[in-house]
């Protein structure tokens, strides 16, 4: 019954965790304490990605039984570690396929239903370009301590070339916006400029993270009629626990074979982990979005909890 205090129609969930969020990221950026980042990022973000092993739970679990978990988790698991693997054996190749994949996700989550990529990006590109430009030297430092033994006295020329075509691309998104939308557009990148801008990169990240991608990530899925058990953020939050704390376990079990002073041998368990369950989910996400198999096999399972219905009907 917790779980109903929790999610229940007059929701407290929404305060407790933007409550909980905004404290964390207050404190993070009062205090200018790398590890209150990244357990912010941690804690606030990573849930979002944990959604999955839900997702899976409901397309394969009508067809396969109990054997869904294994056919969702082996692979997906088998995936992390190639990429844990990778961070060792080529590290600044994994850093840059990194960075160039996140464009990808980043773009691919902020633009409206899947409109043009010149949306994705500009949103995608925005959150790795802006704090190359902006703030060389800390976004350099910070990439270097995500991907030891690499040293960066610059971010990656790539990132750089890449800001006046993003500011090009991002007039031009601008400039061809409907004019119903372009003040949400204009806002929108207001959103993302401003934090790179004033905030030191780390926390500017985290901002970005924590209150727009991971929110639009679940918002998406909410919106989602498919994903019946993912009806509210409560539910969302609820689903999302089991593959977030077996993340923290992964994590865990990696912070031993990473040597050196706390703050960035942190930054690169948390970015690296990041990077290794981000691979999976994009494939995922293809996978499931593309196979008709998956996502016709949604029929409610025996013990599911009642999701509150997405489509109100109206009140007499
Ligand atoms: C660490 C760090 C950066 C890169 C972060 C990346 C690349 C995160 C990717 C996260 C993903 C893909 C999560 C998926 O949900 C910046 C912004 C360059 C500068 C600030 C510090
Ligand atoms: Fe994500």
């Amino acid at each position: 019954m917790t779980f109903m205090t929790l999610t229940g129609p007059r929701d407290f969930f929404a305060p407790l965790y933007w409550g909980g969020a905004g404290i964390c990221a207050a404190a993070a950026i009062l205090t200018n304490d790398v590890l209150i980042s990244l357990a912010t990022i941690i804690i606030f973000g990573l849930p979002h990605g944990a959604l999955d092993g839900e997702m899976a739970r409901q397309a394969l679990r009508p067809r396969l039984g109990y054997l869904w978990f294994p056919v969702f988790a082996l692979p997906y698991l088998v995936l992390v570690g190639l990429v844990l693997v990778a961070w060792h054996v080529v590290p600044f190749i994994t850093l840059n396929l990194f960075l160039a994949l996140s464009v990808w996700h980043f773009g691919g989550e902020m633009r409206d239903n899947g409109s043009s990529l010149l949306a994705g990006f500009v949103l995608g590109g925005a959150p790795l370009i802006l704090p190359s430009v902006f703030q060389p030297e800390a976004t350099a430092a910070l990439l270097s301590a995500m991907a030891p033994p690499v040293h960066l006295a610059v971010p990656p020329s790539w990132l750089i070339v890449l800001f006046p075509v993003w500011a090009l691309c991002a007039s031009a998104w601008l400039g061809v916006s409907p004019p119903a939308t372009r003040m949400r557009r204009l806002w929108s990148l207001v959103g993302l400029i401003v934090p790179f801008a004033v905030l030191p990169p780390l926390q500017a990240f985290m901002i970005y993270f924590v209150f727009q991608h991971a929110p639009a990530h679940i918002a998406s899925l909410i919106a989602d009629c498919r994903w019946c058990r993912l009806s509210s953020a409560g539910h969302a939050f609820y689903r999302s626990l089991p593959l977030t704390f077996a993340s923290l376990g992964i994590g865990a079990v990696m912070v031993p074979f990473y040597a050196g002073p706390l703050a960035p041998r942190m930054i690169a368990v948390t970015f690296q982990l990041l990077a290794a369950l981000t691979l999976p989910h994009m494939i995922f996400d293809y996978v499931i979005g593309r196979a008709p198999a998956l996502r016709e096999a949604r029929t409610p399972m025996p013990g599911d909890f009642p999701a509150r219905p997405h489509v109100h009907p109206p009140v007499p």
